[in-house]
Formats: C-alpha cells, sequence, structure tokens
C-alpha cells in the first residue's frame, strides 16, 4: 500500500490486554509515521482510549435508538465517549441482515464512520448494498491465525474488491485475519484492500510497538 489514507485498524475484541497502552503506542507510531492507525477496544474503554488522541472505533453498534434497551450499545454513546467509527456484524458478533441496516443507521445518526465485516465476496457485496463506508472480508477460518488472508487466499480479497466495486464504487474494502507484518499489509494493498483489520498480532504481541511498526512500513 502506498496511500496514508489506508487504514489499520487494530480491534482489541476482548483480549487481556491494556488498552490505554495499545492505544498510546498506536498514536504514537501514527504520529511518527503519518500512518492512519485507529484502535477498537471494548465499549466500556473508548474514552479512556479516545483520551490517548488515538483515532477510535467501537467494534460495535446496537440496532437501535434511545429508548428502553437495556444492555444495548447505543451509536450515540459511543460517538459521545470519543468514538468516529464502528465495526458492524464483526465475524463474532453476527447480526440479521435487517439489524446490519439499522446498525448502519444508528451509526450514521450518530456520524460514525462504518465498516461492515462480511466472510466472503458474496457477503462483500451485499453488505455494500447497505452503504457503509467500508466493507472488511474475513475469512472466519484465518481469524486468530497466523497466515494472512492476503496471502492465503488472495482471490477471497481480490473477488471481494471487485463485488463492492459492482455495487458501490464509494465504499472501500478491508481486508483482516491473520494480518501481522508490513508484508501482510502491502500484499493487501497490492490485491486493492484500502485497510487491514487485525487484533492478535497487536494485542497478543510481547512487543506491540514493534508489530506496529512492521505493519505501518507495508502502508
Ligand atoms: O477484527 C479482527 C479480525 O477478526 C482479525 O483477527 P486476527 O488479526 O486475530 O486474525
Amino acid at each position: 500500500m502506498t496511500d496514508s489514507d489506508t487504514l489499520i485498524l487494530v480491534n482489541l475484541k476482548a483480549y487481556p490486554c491494556d488498552p490505554v497502552e495499545i492505544a498510546e503506542t498506536c498514536a504514537a507510531v501514527a504520529d511518527d509515521t503519518g500512518a492512519r492507525v485507529a484502535v477498537a477496544p471494548q465499549a466500556a474503554h473508548l474514552a479512556a482510549v479516545a483520551d490517548t488522541g488515538v483515532e477510535t472505533w467501537a467494534q460495535h453498534v446496537s440496532p437501535v435508538e434511545h429508548g428502553s434497551h437495556t444492555g444495548s450499545t447505543l451509536a450515540e454513546a459511543v460517538a459521545d465517549a470519543g468514538a468516529t467509527g464502528t465495526l458492524i456484524n464483526h465475524s463474532e458478533n453476527r447480526l440479521k441482515l435487517a439489524d446490519i441496516d439499522a446498525s448502519l443507521a444508528a451509526a450514521e445518526r450518530a456520524d460514525l464512520e462504518t465498516c461492515v465485516c462480511a466472510n466472503n465476496p458474496a457477503q462483500s457485496g451485499a453488505a455494500a448494498a447497505l452503504g457503509p463506508d467500508a466493507v472488511a472480508v474475513e475469512p472466519p477460518e484465518l481469524i486468530g491465525g497466523d497466515v494472512s488472508v492476503a496471502s492465503a487466499d488472495p482471490a477471497i480479497v481480490e473477488d471481494s474488491v471487485a463485488a463492492v466495486e459492482a455495487v458501490d464504487a464509494d465504499v472501500d474494502l478491508f481486508c483482516g485475519a491473520g494480518v501481522s507484518t508490513g508484508e501482510d499489509v502491502a500484499a493487501a494493498g497490492e490485491l486493492g484492500a484500502t485497510g487491514v483489520l487485525l487484533a492478535s498480532g497487536v494485542a497478543k504481541a510481547d512487543d506491540p510497538e514493534a508489530v506496529l511498526r512492521d505493519l505501518v512500513s507495508g502502508v
């Protein structure tokens, strides 16, 4: 990748890491290099992460408005906490079609950038039809592994880029699963992705800063 707008989105999932420490590292690497690095922590950590100055995303927003929705993740509350974007329909938090649409509407109401996750090219095209800012294709069997989607299954990235482009050329295509090196980021870019979504490579690393500096070298 050569575009400094390329997004490196670090999803902390529910890993037992220090979200603020990783956020501070991501902010420092972004400042030093000009790369776009964002962190998606647990909802309860959004404000603390956003306070570091790093670009902050939610892992999910619920398909609801203000009202009687106990246990929901309200898009407006996520935005109030400092998030500027959100994942929707992550492989580990799948939604029904109507709920993806309603979560997108909620995110748009709160002025959050949106990335809908998908398993394969057909789902990527379907997700693009709902009008998110981006779709992230992630083969579930590669999530959490050591082999990047871009090398294990390059066709799934290329075909997803084409599927999204055919539906709405304004929607970006990110890819994820097993991304942990600058080489992986560069390979994703060569396949047409404009961002990567990753988790374990940073959240479980002994030295997250070294991993992040390597990742941004591929932008
Ligand atoms: O949200 C991130 C993706 O599920 C990828 O996770 P991973 O980098 O641990 O494979």
